[in-house]
C-alpha cells in the first residue's frame, strides 16, 4: 500500500513538490490508483488538476475511466507542455496514459515538481512486445517514489507484468481493451509472444 508523503495543507511557500509513478502492465490497476489518490487529495481540499493524453478517448473524451469504470473528471490534451499551463496554481497534477506523451513529459513533470506541485504519473512501463515504454524509464529515473502493479494472468492466474496483444497488429499504438489485450505473467507472455 502507497503511503502518501505529505497530504495536508500548508503554506504553499514552504510545499517541497515531488514525482509519484504508478506504472505496470494493462488491467493493473493503475488507473484506480491513480483515481484513489486524486480523491483523497480532494478529500483533503486541495486543488487538482487531472490530464491525460488527448489521443485515449477509449471509454470517454474527458473522463479518466479506469476498466473497473470508476472514472474522475479530466482535461485531454495534445502536448505534454499544454499541461504546465493548464495547471495553474493547483497543488497536485494526476496524468494518465504517460506512456502516449513524448519524452517532453520528462521535463513538464519536472517544471511542476519543482514549482512545488505534488505531480502522480500512471502508465504502462512496457509495449506490447515486453519493451521498455517511453518515456516511461526516464519518468521512473526522475520519480521519488515508484509504485508498480500488477493484473492477474488470463492463462494461469499468477501476477501479470505484461500486456499480451490478441491481434497480430506491430504498430506500438494500438487504442483498446479486452478485445485487444490480455494480462500476462512472464512466462505465459514469453511462450505465445512469437507465435
Ligand atoms: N486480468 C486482470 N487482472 C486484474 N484486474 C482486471 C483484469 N481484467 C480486468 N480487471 C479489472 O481492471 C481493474 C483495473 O482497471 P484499471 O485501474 O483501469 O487498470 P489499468 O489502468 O492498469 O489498465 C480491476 O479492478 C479489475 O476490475
Ligand atoms: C501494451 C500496449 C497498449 N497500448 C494501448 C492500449 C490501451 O489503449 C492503452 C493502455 O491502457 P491501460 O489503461 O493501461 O489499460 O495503451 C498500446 O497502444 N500499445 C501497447 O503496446
Ligand atoms: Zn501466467
Amino acid at each position: 500500500m502507497f503511503i502518501e508523503p505529505s497530504i495536508g495543507k500548508s503554506n504553499p511557500k514552504d510545499k517541497k513538490g515531488h514525482i509519484e509513478v504508478i506504472c505496470g502492465s494493462m488491467f493493473s490497476g493503475k488507473t484506480e490508483e491513480l483515481i484513489r489518490r486524486l480523491n483523497r487529495a480532494l478529500i483533503a481540499k486541495q486543488k487538482v488538476e487531472i490530464f491525460k493524453p488527448s489521443i485515449d478517448k477509449r471509454y470517454h473524451e474527458f473522463d479518466v475511466v479506469s476498466h473497473n469504470e470508476s472514472s474522475i473528471r479530466s482535461t485531454p490534451v495534445q502536448f505534454a507542455e499544454d499541461i504546465i499551463l493548464l495547471a495553474g496554481n493547483c497543488e497536485v497534477v494526476g496524468i494518465d496514459e504517460v506512456q502516449f506523451f513524448d519524452n517532453r513529459i520528462v521535463h513538464v513533470a519536472t517544471v511542476l515538481a519543482n514549482s512545488g506541485k505534488r505531480v502522480i504519473l500512471a502508465g504502462l512501463d512496457m509495449d506490447f512486445e515486453g519493451n521498455a515504454f517511453e518515456p516511461m524509464p526516464q519518468l521512473l529515473s526522475i520519480a521519488e517514489y515508484v509504485t508498480k502493479v500488477h493484473a492477474i494472468c488470463m492463462k494461469c492466474g499468477d501476477l501479470a507484468s505484461y500486456s499480451f496483444r490478441l491481434s497480430a497488429t506491430k504498430d506500438k499504438v494500438l487504442l483498446g481493451e479486452k478485445e485487444s489485450y490480455e494480462a500476462r505473467c512472464r512466462k505465459c507472455f514469453f511462450e505465445d509472444k512469437d507465435k
